[in-house]
């Protein structure tokens, strides 16, 4: 038998498959997936077999074995092997990255050297302090370079020496990161005849044997080592004696860490679905039937805040249990809060997964064990998660599937809606993508149920749309009002709060009612400015502000981690005026505390969310009413469900609108209905204050109206006249190099080849319908300099149905050379959500 492996190295000529043998011995392990060891160039290789075969065409005196296998199961599933091979092509990246991003961390290799000593070397003809170190290795039979420098601190020359003369031979094993964790388990001996025995034949003195001997006939189950020290108080010298009379086993048993091990989770019952409900859980019901038939149906649902989303979600994945069927369900990383972890673990317990980002290592690699091991057949998780090793998948839930954190920023830069769509038409799985904002790419190439018929072809481009038009029982959308904070600076408002959201904030805390307030950080970086002379501290290395952190007392640049201490005075103009400008949510604390005596505030930002758990501590606290106000950044937006809120305030809602990005105005739409969303999902009524300097923006006006359809239609016709996605796709080049000129005239280079063998391509696919195309720039990048480099980008914008993966890719392989000898990067993104 033959495989196919993909080996463990990033680089360019590595980048295809190599065949190997598989030894006899080891061909009931290998399967599609597998992670195994091979010889390569000298070493041992982690690889991972993306194909079997029973021949091959690498002669026979050239083909080597494959020299371990490295997991009991295979680690990744079959359709995984085909989707990193798509998403590889489609994302212009090597294989290796995408499998990589496949599987937890743990199981990315570790390569450890160890030495040995050539069994045939005759050791007396070394010297006299080389033969100290040979015989040392040999009494240890084998042993790691480092720990044998250290044994002989001063010996490194004659320890170089010894491997050089292969008198010690080095090995490269392949570790795991990450450990299986594992529990020390007591055994009591089946046969309670044996342990009365050796009851009988135990001295009186041997209290404490004694007393184990009785406890394990009262109770004879196996139990932790620990938990018997701690109930018996016996120490491990008695358990190890009647381990030796045979009356008890000792063993150490692999175990699953798990994260969520003291938490309870209240068990929850389906509720009865409302009409709106009923009918879009039906046509999901079908799409589950018949999902062999019509190779998985993709699903938009829209949905407005509190329509009761995730209740749907949670019947039809029970739906799917039913089937003997598995799910994932995926949610940005921030709304994976712990209320929607209880959610999913409230009504199908054991059976769900978690993962996300704020688990240790080694409790991501657990959790995904057991899914591994099919213990788990519900998996809730951020992005990543769309990679869970199901092997009976047929169900894929996005919810929030506008959320521009779905998109994975390093390489590879794949986003997470099109790997569900991809992965769901290899398995015949359905996806459904819920919203209240649904991205303009997923309504625009939506169908509505009217319109749906079932030979649509499976192309990405046709979804079927549903709807949830109204709240749960009725509830009314919370009721929004506008706040022009140019007319509050007119009327002598100069505080951060106008007038009518200072009088709504003192209504709620007189009537014991809560209060979200939501900032945007992007607007209000943290920057250091003389006020005399304007000066802005920029980095010196990238063309980018220096931000200010309070408690350290020093500015820090956020790309490179440049640091210096806070200015006493301007190195411009030498003014001592030097103003910091805190975070913004710091800000806004102090003025609430100043203008609200006594009032609780619970603030969420990044700095007070970096601890493992506080997430879940601050959102505890505020939900037992221990503070009057949550304060923070988008991450609160999502995904809250709070009773006794019933005022929502946006301190500035334009902070967004003015970055240099097309989907600016859609991000202002989607944040501000996801954060009125918070208020009055409950018997409170609730009411919203939007702050903003750009009342008129349709954004914001429209926002207010809560009228979605009106936006994406608007949105729609302008991003059609400028030509912006989703009308056309992107695919954005950026390029760095020390120096200006090598940055620039390679990025021309790059452009021309670009072109040219986009051309080519065009040509060659004429007869199948057209492709459209330009490449844009190169131009300097919004952010021209970064960690000491020049940045340019190029941009090619293009449309039609032709394979423009294989031209880029042809055109990156032409400028791969010249990009070599003069040391240019290149950054390749697809589908960018980050045009800087
Ligand atoms: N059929 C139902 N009967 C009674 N209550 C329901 C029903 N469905 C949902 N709810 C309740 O309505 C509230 C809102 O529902 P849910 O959180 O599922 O909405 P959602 O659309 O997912 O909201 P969002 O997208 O704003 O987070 C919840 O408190 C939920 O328990
Ligand atoms: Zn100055
Ligand atoms: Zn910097």
């Amino acid at each position: 038998m033959f495989v196919e492996v993909i080996v463990d190295v990033p680089a360019k000529q590595t980048d295809r498959p190599f065949d190997y043998r598989v030894p006899a011995a080891l061909v009931p392990m290998v399967e599609i997936g597998s992670r195994v060891g091979v010889p390569f160039a000298g070493r041992v290789l982690q690889a991972f077999v993306i194909g079997i075969k029973s021949q091959t065409e690498v002669p026979a005196n050239k083909i080597k074995d494959i020299s371990e296998v490295l997991d009991p199961y295979p680690v990744l599933t079959p359709d995984l092997v085909e989707l990193s091979e798509w998403m590889s092509h489609k994302y212009l990246c090597s294989r290796i990255s995408c499998i990589l991003a496949m599987i937890p961390s743990a199981l990315k290799a570790k390569y450890e050297r160890r030495l040995s000593v050539r069994p045939d070397v005759s050791i007396s003809e070394l010297t006299q302090s080389e033969q100290e170190i040979a015989a040392w290795v040999q009494a240890k039979k084998e042993i790691t370079l480092e720990a044998l420098l250290e044994q002989f601190a001063g010996s490194a020359g004659a320890i170089r020496r010894l491997i050089e003369t292969d008198v010690l031979l080095e090995e490269r094993m392949i570790k795991n990161r990450m450990k299986a964790k594992t529990q020390r388990m007591v055994f009591p001996a089946e046969d309670v005849e044996l342990l009365r025995e050796t009851l009988l034949h135990t001295s009186k003195q041997a209290a404490r044997q004694r007393e184990l001997l009785e406890y394990f006939m009262a109770n004879p189950a196996p139990i932790s080592l620990s938990e018997l020290s701690a109930q018996l108080r016996v120490s491990t010298a008695v358990v190890q004696s009647l381990a030796e009379k045979g009356a008890v086993v000792v063993k150490d048993i692999e175990v699953l860490r798990d994260p969520y091990a003291d938490r309870h989770f209240e068990p929850s019952k389906p509720l009865r679905l409302t009409e709106e409900q009923e009918s879009v859980f039906t046509q999901m019901k079908k799409a589950l039937q018949e999902r062999e038939r019509h190779s998985g149906t993709p699903i938009l649902l829209h949905g407005v805040t509190g329509s009761g989303k995730t209740e749907v979600y949670l019947q039809i994945i029970a739906e799917c249990l039913q089937r003997g069927e598995e799910a994932i369900v995926l949610v940005p990383e921030i709304s994976l809060t712990p209320q929607m972890v209880e959610r999913f673990k409230g009504r199908f317990g054991d059976r769900v997964a978690v993962l996300h980002s704020r688990l240790s290592g080694g409790e991501r690699y657990d959790e995904w064990r057991k899914i591994r091991r099919r213990q788990a057949q519900v998996v809730v998780g951020a992005r990543s998660a769309i990679f869970a090793p199901l092997e009976k998948l047929s169900l894929i839930i996005m919810d929030e599937e506008h959320e521009s954190s779905y998109k994975q920023e390093e390489t590879p830069k794949y986003h997470a809606r099109d790997a569900a769509l991809e992965r769901a038409r290899l398995q015949r799985a359905i996806v459904i993508l819920g919203s209240a904002t649904p991205s303009l790419e997923s309504f625009r190439a939506s169908v509505p149920l009217q319109k749906w018929s079932t030979d649509h072809p499976e192309d990405g481009q046709h979804v079927l749309r549903l709807e949830l038009p109204h709240r749960v029982g009725n509830r009314p959308l919370p009721k929004v009002q506008v706040v022009d904070m140019r007319g509050e600076l007119q009327s002598g408002n100069r505080s951060m709060f106008s007038r009518s959201l200072h009088k709504a904030i003192e209504e709620r805390i007189e009537r014991r009612e809560q209060i979200v307030l939501m900032l945007n950080r992007r607007g209000f970086s943290t920057f250091v400015m003389c006020r005399s002379c304007g000066y802005v501290a920029n980095c010196p290395h990238c063309d980018i502000s220096l931000t200010y952190h309070r408690h350290t007392k020093h500015i820090r640049c956020h790309y490179c981690g440049y640091t210096e201490r806070e200015l006493e005075k301007c190195p411009s103009c030498d003014s001592p005026h030097i103003r910091y400008f805190g975070t913004g949510t710091q800000r806004v604390e102090e003025e609430l505390v100043k203008l609200f005596p006594g009032i609780r505030v619970i603030r969420m930002d990044v700095d007070t969310t970096t601890e493992k758990g506080s997430h879940e501590k601050w959102l505890r606290k505020f939900g037992q009413k221990q503070a009057d106000v949550l304060l923070g950044t988008q991450m609160i937006a999502k995904g809250l469900d709070f009773p006794d809120v019933t005022l929502v305030g946006v301190i500035a809602a334009d902070t967004v609108l003015h970055l240099p990005d097309f989907r600016s105005a859609e991000r202002t739409f989607q944040l501000l209905t996801q954060v009125a969303g918070r208020a009055g999902r409950h018997e409170l009524p609730g009411e919203v204050i939007i702050q903003t300097y750009a009342p008129e923006h349709y954004s914001i006006e429209l926002a207010k109206h809560h009228d979605y359809d009106s936006f994406a239609r608007k949105e729609l016709q302008l991003r059609h006249l400028r030509d912006y996605p989703p009308y056309c796709r992107l695919v954005l080049f950026t390029i760095s190099h020390e120096k200006v000129q090598t940055a620039l005239r390679f990025s021309e280079h790059l452009a021309s080849v670009l072109k040219e063998t986009l051309d080519m391509t065009a040509a060659s696919q004429k007869e199948r319908g057209a492709l459209r195309y330009e490449v844009l720039g190169p131009v300097a990048s919004p952010i021209p300099k970064l960690k000491d480099r020049y940045r340019f980008q190029c941009m090619v914008k293009y449309r039609g149905t032709g394979d423009v993966s294989s031209a880029l890719k042809e055109a990156l392989e032409r400028c791969e050379e010249a990009a070599k000898s003069f040391q240019v990067q290149v950054a390749t993104d697809v589908d960018p959500y980050i045009l800087m």
